[in-house]
Order: structure tokens, then sequence, then C-alpha cells
């Protein structure tokens, strides 16, 4: 099970979250409460181990911009969380995870359309367009799945329910933010429990 914990601000969680066995971690650089300054993601970059990938998420920024951004933070992966084109997803240098919103069965088809490496399938969001803490309906992607098979489920995951939405959803990999957060920030203690729930073996539902 591949593990992403995103909306990290700062270098000391970032290698918290490199210890606990996550696979990838990722960096906010859209508008949100969690966005950081491609500068700070680079220093922050520099100290982690190549074995974690890092990735960079954006809302409906120009692929131009975005690779720019890409080659000066190190940045291996691009996560598009906005209203991007097939068209735009090609034009990025790095392999893509692209985030589409779930609120009914229909919503998965358009998974199919994008050729990227990873389908991030998400709660449509609240104030900004990810990280709202909201779950949505797992049994949709058990009623159909989609053709794309690489899944990454998101929203409203935590430590207590990640065994239960793994168990229904049958992801190829998990995402979560709000749900490793105390007070906003995020919570180290919450962040090991996450991923050793993610990747029991032991699945205890
Ligand atoms: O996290 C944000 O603040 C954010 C803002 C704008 C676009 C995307 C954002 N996050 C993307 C993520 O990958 C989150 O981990 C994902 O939406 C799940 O968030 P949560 O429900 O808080 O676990």
């Amino acid at each position: 099970m591949i593990v992403k914990i995103c909306g990290v601000q700062d270098k000391e969680t970032a290698l918290a979250v490199a210890a606990s066995g996550a696979d990838f971690i990722g960096f906010v650089f859209a508008e949100s409460s969690r966005r950081v300054e491609p500068e700070v993601v680079k220093e922050i970059t520099d100290s982690l181990p190549q074995t974690i990938k890092k990735v960079g998420v954006f809302v409906n920024e120009s692929p131009e911009e975005i690779n720019q951004i890409a080659a000066f933070a190190g940045l291996d992966m691009i996560q598009l969380h906005g209203d991007e084109t097939p068209t735009e997803c090609e034009q990025i240098d790095n392999p893509v995870i692209k985030a589409f919103s779930i609120r009914e069965l229909h919503d998965l088809e358009r998974i199919s359309m994008y050729d990227v490496a990873y389908s991030l399938v998400d709660h449509p969001g609240g104030k900004y367009r990810g990280g709202s803490g909201q779950s949505f309906d797992w049994q949709i992607l058990n009623q159909r799945t989609p053709r794309h098979s690489q899944i990454i489920l998101a929203g409203g995951l935590h430590p207590g329910n990640v065994q239960e939405a793994i168990k229904t959803a049958k992801p190829f990999g998990v995402d979560v933010s709000s749900g490793v957060e105390t007070g906003g920030r995020k919570d180290v203690s919450k962040i090991h429990a996450f991923v050793a729930q993610a990747k029991s073996k032991e699945m205890k539902i």
C-alpha cells in the first residue's frame, strides 16, 4: 500500500514523514493554509532521502510555471487539483497525479480520459480545492472499478478509519492531510499511526 502524507511545511516534519515509512510527501503550492514557497520546499527536499517521492500540489497553474518550480524545488511528481485538461497534464515534465472530485458514480468516468501515473479520488473540497478533511462514499469505488487501476484514495482519512477505507475501496494507495494534524499542524505521532495502519498486513476490520 502506497502512503502519501500531504501538506508538509517544514523540514522537521518532513524528516519525520520520511522516517515513518511513507512513500510520497506532498507540498502545497496552491492557495491554502498549507501553502509553502518553492525556496522552503527546495531546502526540505535537499534534506530528504531519494527513496521518498516529493510531490508538488498545484491548482490551475500553467504547465510552464509548474515545470520551472518542479526543477527548482526538486520535485519528483506533480499533483493537479484543479480543472487541468488531459493535454495540460501531458505538458508536465514529471509523472502526474490527477485529482478527481467524487460525488457520485458517474464522476469516475472522467478518470479514463487522463493518461497519468496515478488518479487521486477525493472529496470535492471546501474553502480550497483539497485538504478539507471530508470523505466521500467509498462504496462508489466498489461499484465500478475505474479503468485506471492506479487509484489513490483521499479525503477525510485518519488513523482510525484508513483500514476500513482500504477494505472498502481497495485502492492502490492512500493520501492524508487533515487526519494527521492536531490544531492545524502536522502531528508526528498521528503520521506514524496512519502509516502503520495503512501498511499493516493484518487488517483489524
Ligand atoms: O491540503 C490542502 O490544503 C490543499 C489545498 C488545495 C489543493 C489541494 C490540497 N491538498 C491535496 C491533498 O493531497 C490532500 O491530502 C487531500 O485533498 C486530502 O486531504 P484531507 O481530507 O485533509 O486528508
